[in-house]
């Protein structure tokens, strides 16, 4: 061919390729459709999103772009209508549930959405069978611990918790999650010791499925790397494969000590005594269970995490806080009975929930139909990101929204003021909780874990900056330094925990002695009783003969373990979509 032929043909093949480039921009900034800043061809808006507070970007264009109360953005080809109002939210989420329920596929999961039967997280699953019947049972198994007073296990973790604080108060972060894990750990398979494995479960999902995680879920492209040149792949493949065996386990084990009549109720037994169920066999169990148990830990440690920075930087609440509980308790830690007159202690958990909340971004729901609003097309495979950083910064229903300012929940003359507080404040219902069919089934339990935690907080301790011994100075205690996952907590930072008397100290570690000696005893005796053969009578402590205990359990287990095995090999299969 001649040099003449070639350099022809190249200009061609750059024109067309020019043409398509500016008929793509076109489109993708047609002036009828929805605002949003200027998109560029396969970009989208990739070059300057940061993955660092997201969110921040995300509001400065809400700002610019979101009169209306959404605009749109496309990221490597994802298409994406950000909410910023809550009349949009509820119109498209709520309104348009029907389709506009589904989740987007995350990339460096295998078969997040389990579209292809891997059953595994319920909160990042399609709109599928997997998702319906798991969603039906993680809701009648909250709510049935809610009527069955779980509160118990909580004042238990809180009091371990304010005597950890008293021991060793600079370990306060690991002492916090480890609370909530536990409470977690115990509702779900009776066992508070498995707590720090599941919390690093729980990391472990939360970094591998946030944008910030790994690279593989902003450049999805090298996802598709074959594997031996795939280290994202490989490395998911193993947490992967830990992580569901270790919740088969867990049920294996909650079978096994079922067969002995050694374990004590929780949603476990509660699963494996119940003859009929619609989830088709223990690996779906183990993973409905398992991932119960994990996403209790990571979202509420996080406005637990935000109350000490938040009562630090404001004292004066603090002291309301202490002044009402010391009113209404008389002296003693409050419980959830004390709860309707706490409206101090509830305004500045629901202040501090909106003021920092730990889902800023929101969780992105996928629209499965064409649809139009408001005159704009949003097609087929949208993402709807609710925004909710800019929800909470709605001056208009929040005044003054960048300060912390309990009273709007407290006084007549604020938009959200609202009667009887007795009732209200309450964080149930929040935005952060987010939408319609998808709306979070764990705001009874965050509520009531926070009210029992925050206040016991408040019972026992000034929250304060720590001194610098060398200089004197107070450490700071940042208020916008935290990571970037979905769910965010603060930078580590320190902090002093000043008992409020030595008085208060010494009741506060007496009170962990005494539910501590009543907790193990009642272990003891339960044990004692299952293996002298003992039958519990009560309704929730009457175990049945369950398969467990007729089929050898060693012969029961390995087929079970194999069943595992059978699911992972099938979830590796997926590596490739
Ligand atoms: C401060 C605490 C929490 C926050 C801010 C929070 C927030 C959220 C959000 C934003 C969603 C997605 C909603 C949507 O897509 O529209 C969600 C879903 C969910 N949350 Fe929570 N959550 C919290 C605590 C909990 C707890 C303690 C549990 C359970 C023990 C829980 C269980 C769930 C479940 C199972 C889903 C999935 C629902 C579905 O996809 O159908 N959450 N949560």
């Amino acid at each position: 061919m001649q040099l003449i032929t070639v350099g022809l043909l190249a200009v061609v093949l750059v024109a067309a390729f020019t043409l398509h480039l500016l008929k793509l921009f076109r489109q993708m900034n047609d002036p009828n459709g929805l605002p949003g800043p200027t998109q560029y061809p396969y970009l989208g808006r990739i070059h300057d999103l940061p993955i660092q507070y997201m969110w921040l970007k995300f509001k400065e264009w809400a700002d610019k772009y979101g009169s209306q109360g959404l605009y749109r953005t496309e990221m490597l080809g994802a298409k994406f209508v950000v909410i910023t109002n809550e009349k949009v939210a509820e119109d498209l989420l709520v309104k348009r549930a029907k389709y506009n329920s589904d989740r987007p596929v995350i990339r460096s999961l295998f078969d997040s959405k389990s579209s292809h039967g891997s059953m595994e997280y319920l909160p990042l699953m399609g709109r599928n069978q997997y998702w319906s019947r798991q969603r039906k049972l993680t809701h009648s198994y909250i709510t049935e611990a809610t009527n069955a007073q779980y509160h118990g296990v909580m004042y238990h973790e809180a009091k371990r918790f304010m005597a950890r604080l008293i021991n060793d108060p600079d370990n306060f972060q690991f002492w916090l999650e480890d609370m909530a894990s536990k409470i977690m750990c115990t509702l779900t398979w009776d066992d508070p010791t498995l707590s720090e494995y599941c919390t690093k479960s729980a990391w472990g999902l939360l970094t591998q499925m946030s944008p910030a995680g790994p690279i593989t879920n902003v450049l999805t492209p090298l996802w598709h790397l074959p594997t031996i040149f795939n280290p994202w792949k490989r490395a998911e493949r193993k947490r992967h494969d830990e992580q569901q065996a270790w919740w088969m386990d867990r049920l294996l084990e909650v079978r096994e000590k079922m067969g002995k009549n050694e374990i004590r109720p929780c949603w476990t037994r509660q699963f494996l005594e119940k003859g009929k169920t619609t989830i088709s066999g223990d690996y779906e169990a183990s993973s409905v269970i398992g991932m119960l148990a994990l996403v209790g830990v990571f979202t509420v440690a996080g406005p637990l995490s935000y109350w000490l920075v938040t009562m630090i930087h404001h004292p004066e609440w603090q002291a309301a806080v202490q002044r009402e509980i010391d009113e209404v308790c008389g002296g003693r830690p409050p419980t959830l009975n004390d709860s309707p007159k706490l409206p101090i202690l509830r305004a500045c958990i629901k202040e501090t929930m909106r003021w920092k909340p730990n889902v800023p971004t929101g969780v992105a729901h996928e629209t499965e139909a064409d649809d139009v609003y408001n005159g704009y097309f949003i097609p087929k495979g949208t993402r709807l990101l609710p925004l909710d950083w800019a929800f909470l910064r709605n001056p208009a229903k929040y005044p003054d929204p960048e300060s912390y300012r309990p009273e709007r929940w407290l006084e007549p003359g604020w938009p959200t003021y609202q009667e009887p507080l007795t009732q209200f404040p309450t964080i149930k219902g929040m935005t952060s909780f987010g939408w319609g069919h998808r709306q979070c089934l764990g705001m009874s339990l965050t509520q009531d874990e926070l009210i029992v935690a925050c206040g016991s907080l408040a019972w026992a301790f000034t929250l304060k900056h720590k001194t610098d011994p060398k200089t004197g100075r107070e450490l700071p205690v940042p208020l916008d330094k935290s990571n970037s996952l979905l769910i965010i907590k603060p930078d580590p930072f320190q902090m002093a925990f000043e008992p409020r008397s030595e008085k208060r100290k010494a009741e506060a570690l007496r009170l962990w002695e005494e539910t501590d000696a009543r907790d193990t005893q009642q272990r003891a005796t339960f044990l004692g009783a299952a293996r002298s053969g003992y039958q519990m009578t009560n309704k929730m402590d009457s175990v049945k003969a369950t398969p467990a205990a007729v089929i050898p359990l060693a012969v029961l287990n390995a087929a079970r373990k194999q069943e595992v095995l059978i699911q992972i090999n099938r979830v590796n299969t997926y590596a490739d979509l």
